[in-house]
């Protein structure tokens, strides 16, 4: 019997999905067990490396999740809010850790992932990239330091084919902010501003979002005071960044006690 963790990726076919197998396959503390997608999608059925025009790897796609998260010690998961909140489900129910980094889940949808994390580990994150949880400990220091005298604004851009807004790591980011400032963000938060908006609220963090071409992710946060700005800023120019925060997850989760945690747990930041 082997103490090399089995891990299953949902979301195949995907950006992330692809990215993620590579990871996985590559690595030696890891092997890959399983791969999900949704039902109906072309790579159902298929060996996964082929399918992603490569070599074969010897694990087939399928549709049925519980039979893929069985055979495994750790799912992976980077698909969409409604598919995470039903493999959170089947994970706890076959006792795997479930790394959550899908983004653009409602607070009810990250509410309902209650109950999973009773019977198993979720490290959920908006962002599983080493760089970016220090930006979140930078944000939160920096907004501690200043007063509200500095405006916040969180800008972030990403791919044209990116479907919610704003990121999951703005979200991250202004949540530092406000943390810092020990202030609720929801009391603060200032979206996408348009038309005829009045002057800027003192004390409001604001969030921008840009969409275009292959822009993998962007985020900056502006601290604006009068005579002087700062800037903390993070370019990903590689899926490769979040693949690897997210296997390392996988691997840290591998005995702990069920419960929700993040990549500030998991980095030890
Ligand atoms: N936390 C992080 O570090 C990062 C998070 N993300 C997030 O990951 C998610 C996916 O991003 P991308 O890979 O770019 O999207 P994508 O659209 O390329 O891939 C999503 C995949 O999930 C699959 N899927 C959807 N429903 C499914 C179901 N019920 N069962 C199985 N598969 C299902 C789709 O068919 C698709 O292949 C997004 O929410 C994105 O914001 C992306 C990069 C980094
Ligand atoms: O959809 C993406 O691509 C990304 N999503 C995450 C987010 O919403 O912040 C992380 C990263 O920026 C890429």
């Amino acid at each position: 019997m082997t103490h090399i963790p089995g891990i299953v990726i949902t979301g195949a076919s995907g950006r992330m999905g692809q990215m993620l197998i590579k990871t996985v396959t590559d690595s030696d503390q890891a092997r890959l067990v399983g791969v999900v997608e949704r039902s109906g999608h072309d790579w159902i059925g298929q060996d996964v490396g082929v399918a992603m025009g490569g070599a074969a790897l010897g694990v087939t796609v399928t549709d049925d999740p519980l039979e893929a998260f069985a055979q495994a010690q750790a799912v992976i998961d980077f698909t969409a809010p409604e598919a995470t909140l039903e493999f959170a489900a089947l994970a706890a129910q076959a006792r795997c850790v479930h790394v959550i980094g899908t983004t653009g889940m409602s607070d009810e949808q990250i509410a309902a992932l209650e109950p999973a994390s009773r019977h198993a580990v979720i490290v959920r994150a908006g962002n599983m990239s080493l760089g970016v949880n220090l930006l979140v400990q930078l944000t939160k220091k920096v907004a501690a330091a200043l007063d509200e005298d500095f405006d916040i604004e969180v800008i972030e851009g990403h791919h044209h084919h990116k479907v919610d807004a704003p990121s999951g790591t703005a979200l991250m980011l202004g949540e530092a902010a406000a943390e810092g400032r020990g202030i609720d963000l929801a009391e603060v938060s200032d979206r996408g501003r348009d038309g005829i908006t009045g002057a800027r609220k003192r004390g409001d963090i604001g969030f921008h979002a840009i969409r275009g071409g292959d822009i993998v992710g962007e985020h900056d946060v502006l601290f604006a005071a009068p005579g002087e700005r700062i800037v903390l800023r993070h370019l990903a120019t590689d899926r490769a960044i979040f693949a690897r925060g997210a296997l390392k997850a996988a691997l840290w989760g591998q005995g702990k006690s069920p419960g929700q945690y993040d990549m500030v747990d998991v980095l030890g930041l």
